[in-house]
């Protein structure tokens, strides 16, 4: 990850590795004779006698966008980048919604920060369109597009106040203009630069700190200082490339609050870069995963959480991850299924099949630990499969003799009950809550390791249906090592998943369910048509 703040950004590609001070004049005559203030090891930038360098050219105030008129959406249209020949980003068709708080994330060299680099103009595709806004900007440079980007680790002029630090670019630009005799579109004159500077200190609450020096404040303020620096600029897109990862964890989580605060008073379009899913889960209002340069699935956070496009989603977001069994496929009568497996029952009121080719899939059973509701079983020991129940409508009352109930997990998924909702991801049998007519799963295991994770304890067991994770909310006696659990999941919260292609196999009601606008599913939708 490249070490810096915000951009006027080089024309030309800046090799990631490097950290680019800021700002960097734009190198508007292509002849790559930008210079910019050396770098000290530390990555903050050092000062130079001639930081505000010469340069010509159209520059960004051109295209900075009035902060009434930021509806900027973003597409990307059929856009591939390769570094030596191999695909980096490969992306059909991705469309970021205007205004939206966008979080790209995805495990490490998955293409996020390229994907970023491609918006802002630090790279160019090798095929396809970048649209910022309705204009194709794949060709633009980048000082031209409207975008400001903040970069992992703010780098600011140690030598300059916060003050001057913030509007330090916007002067660059002023003398930029006179320089190069461009009065026709004079840049902001200095009461201009003063006004922006004392908005842009007010919304990020740095007014105490206007004098001081970057060495006199803490990650997290340096961290305000380097946001405000680009928000003065008031791009229609702004850019974060893994802004917080340099914070420790308290002020990362003042800080996620603070820039979804950010957000939604600039209200332009937001695109933050994480491998935290976490952050991707809590942060945005739109969520893009990727895996290998492309897009796994893109759409609301808590849409992709609760209907994961594969099982790659299903495992990447959410922790412990997703819980996966194959299973054996049995139709029964009704037009329900008996999916088992050793020390495993679950039952649906579905057939699941193999679409128009008629063959029973092969079949994944996902839940995730938070929605199991376990129980301990005090006779354990000898227990096997012959304990599991029967399946069918009398079957499915799990509390007999003296099982003691380790807490109702069930549906303390993240987004419960919000954006997705019930309604959606509901699929019930007859009574409707999940738990009813035999339906949903029953897994036998024996604890195995138990994790304090404060709120809850994090039972790992081990079974003949392989390995599993269930929480158990904190006010519930903890599960012991050694002994058994019996699992129950409603109906509602299983995932299936074709074994072989990983694709998840939407339960009836999830086929019926519109989707949200711009919520492209998994590989084979719109995001990657290609
Ligand atoms: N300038 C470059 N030259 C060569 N390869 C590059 C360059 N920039 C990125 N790559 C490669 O492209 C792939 C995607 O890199 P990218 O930085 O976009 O990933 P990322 O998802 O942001 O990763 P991380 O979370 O680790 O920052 C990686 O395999 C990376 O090694």
């Amino acid at each position: 990850m490249s070490a810096m703040t915000h951009q006027t950004m080089p024309a030309r590609a800046v090799p990631a590795s490097v950290p680019v001070p800021v700002p960097v004049p734009v190198d508007g005559d292509g002849d790559g004779a930008v210079r910019a203030p050396a770098v000290a090891a530390t990555g903050a930038v050092a000062a130079t006698a001639d930081d505000t360098v010469a340069v010509d050219n159209a520059v960004a105030a051109d295209s900075a966008v009035a902060a009434g008129d930021t509806a900027a959406g973003i597409l990307f249209d059929g856009v591939a980048k390769s570094y030596g020949g191999r695909l980096a980003f490969d992306v059909g068709r991705l469309e970021l919604p205007p205004r939206s708080f966008t979080v790209l994330v995805g495990p490490s060299g998955c293409g996020k920060s390229t994907g970023l680099r491609l918006v802002a103009g630090l790279e160019t595709p090798e095929a396809g369109r970048v649209v910022v806004d309705g204009v194709d900007v794949t060709h633009l440079p980048p000082g031209e597009r409207g975008v400001s980007m903040v970069f992992q680790d703010f780098a600011l002029y140690p030598h300059l106040t916060v003050e001057r630090n913030i509007g330090f670019g916007l002067t660059l630009e002023s003398r930029r203009r006179r320089w190069t005799g461009r009065r026709h579109h004079a840049g902001p004159g200095r009461a201009e630069i003063a006004q922006r500077v004392t908005e842009a200190v007010d919304l990020l609450r740095l007014g105490e700190l206007r004098s001081r020096r970057p060495g006199q404040l803490s990650g997290g303020e340096r961290q305000r200082v380097g946001l405000a620096r680009a928000i003065v600029r008031r791009p229609a897109v702004l850019l974060l490339d893994e802004p917080l990862s340099a914070l420790d964890a308290q002020l990362r989580q003042h800080a996620r609050a603070e820039l979804v605060r950010l957000h939604r008073e600039l209200a332009n379009t937001v695109v933050l870069v994480t491998h935290d899913q976490l952050e991707a889960l809590s942060m945005g209002t739109y969520l893009v995963v990727m895996n290998a340069g492309r897009v796994a699935q893109a759409g609301p956070p808590a849409l992709v959480y609760h209907q994961p496009a594969d099982t790659f989603v299903a495992t990447f977001l959410g922790s412990p991850p997703m819980n996966l069994h194959p299973v054996d496929v049995e139709a029964r009568a009704g037009g329900a299924t008996l999916l088992a497996a050793p020390g495993l029952r679950a039952g649906l009121p579905w057939r699941v099949d193999g679409g128009e080719a008629g063959a029973t899939p092969r079949v994944l059973l996902g839940w995730r630990p938070g929605d199991g509701i376990a129980e301990t079983v005090p006779s354990g020991d000898g227990l096997a499969e012959s304990d599991l129940p029967e399946f069918g409508p009398a079957d499915h009352h799990l509390t007999q003799h003296g099982q003691t109930s380790l807490g109702a997990g069930g549906g303390a998924g993240v987004g419960e009950g919000a954006g997705v909702g019930e309604g959606t991801v509901a699929r019930d049998g007859a009574d409707g809550d999940g738990d009813g007519d035999g339906d949903g799963l029953t897994l036998l295991g024996r604890v195995d390791i138990v994790e304090f994770t404060g709120d809850a304890a994090v039972a790992h067991c081990v079974s003949l249906a392989g390995d599993w994770t269930v929480t158990v909310p904190s006010r519930s006696a903890p599960p012991v090592v050694g002994t058994w659990l019996r699992v129950r999941v409603p109906v509602r919260r299983l995932h299936l998943f074709d074994a072989d292609s990983g694709r998840r196999l939407p339960a009836p009601a999830e086929a019926t369910t519109p989707a949200p606008a711009g919520a492209a599913g998994g590989p084979d939708s719109e995001a990657n048509s290609d």
